[in-house]
């Protein structure tokens, strides 16, 4: 059985956090992080991937050369919970 997480919602989730932003259509946030080049976007991916296996909370993502596209949701809670915000703060502070 998975540990249950309480959803907070997308807006909640925006009150702690710094220049993220709420997707149309479906409770998750999300935030582009841009790099000087493909070298610094994807050590930050490397980063950022270890500590989501160490979470066991993997964001979707996609990456264009020196973007990093971000978006977190909690899939078993059909939404944003306190996961998604731990895991955009580690994010934040990496950069
Ligand atoms: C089986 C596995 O533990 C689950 O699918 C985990 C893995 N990573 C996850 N990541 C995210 N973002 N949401 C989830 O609900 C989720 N669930």
């Amino acid at each position: 059985m998975k540990n249950q997480v309480k959803l907070i919602g997308a807006p909640s989730a925006l009150l702690l956090l710094e220049g993220w932003s709420a997707l149309e259509g479906r409770d998750a946030i999300t935030k582009t992080f841009i790099f000087k080049n493909f070298n610094e976007a994807f050590g930050f991916m490397t980063c950022v991937a270890m500590q989501a296996e160490k979470l066991d909370h993997h964001p979707e993502w996609t990456n264009i050369y020196n973007r990093v596209t971000v978006t977190l949701s909690t899939h078993d809670a059909k939404g944003v919970t306190e996961r998604d915000v731990a895991l955009a703060l580690f994010m934040d502070q990496l950069v």
